[in-house]
């Protein structure tokens, strides 16, 4: 049996009941967000590479008593080596290839890799990965079919995201192989630009409730 290669990951998961998802434009943003969702009980950010400014932005969060910051959507060896020089504490992609893992391995970042499929799952607890980001997980079958994948396969521990909801959250926050859940909604982009952070807290929260 091969050492796990998600020790950190699945620290990081065990830090609070849902990832912020995060989406940012003005890296000036980064840093009040990233303390708004730190003091609302949210500790582990994934900023992700989707915009100009994310790199800046994990660069200032960073900065952030309190906080892990990771960068999400990492596809390309590149994407790792920006998200690690960033100060990327974790990294998670939507799926897995041989060269993204061997990018975090060489870089030594920790990676919540993504999984949609039974095989998908195995192939990655084959290179010693057993915390997966389940992605996109309402679209892949959401709760029902996150359980039935876990039936078989025990001993690995699941991230779902992708259409995860305050609705939703508690579904997959009551399988015994899903340790958190990833989700956008505490940082909607309208609160974002309006710099209501107090709304954010709020949201953060809210959020933390989810479990129990
Ligand atoms: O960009 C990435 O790295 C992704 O993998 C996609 C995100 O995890 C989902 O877009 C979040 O989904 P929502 O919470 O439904 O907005």
């Amino acid at each position: 049996m091969m050492a796990s290669k998600s020790t950190r990951a699945r620290e990081i998961c065990d830090l609070a009941p849902i990832v912020p998802v995060l989406v940012i434009r003005d890296a000036d943003h980064a840093r009040p967000l990233a303390e708004a969702l730190v003091a609302g009980g949210l500790p582990a950010l994934e900023v992700t590479l989707r915009t100009p400014a994310a790199l800046e932005a994990i660069r200032r969060m960073a900065q952030v008593p309190g906080g892990v910051v990771g960068a999400g959507t990492l596809v390309t060896p590149d994407d790792v080596r920006a998200a690690k020089e960033a100060g990327a504490q974790f990294g998670v992609s939507p799926g897995a290839t041989e060269a993204l893992l061997a990018a975090c391995e060489a870089e030594g970042l920790p990676l919540l890799p993504g999984a949609a499929t039974a095989s998908e799952a195995m192939r990655l607890l084959e290179q010693g990965y057993d915390m997966l980001k389940f992605f996109p997980a309402e679209a892949s079958g959401g709760a029902p079919a996150l359980k039935a994948i876990g039936a078989p396969l025990p001993q690995i521990s699941f991230c779902p995201t992708g259409g995860v909801s305050p609705g939703n959250a508690r579904d997959y926050l009551g399988l015994s192989n899903v340790v958190c859940a990833g989700g956008s909604w505490v940082a909607p982009v309208d609160k974002v630009e309006a710099g209501d952070w107090s709304g954010i807290e709020a949201l953060a929260r809210d959020a933390v409730g989810l479990r129990g």
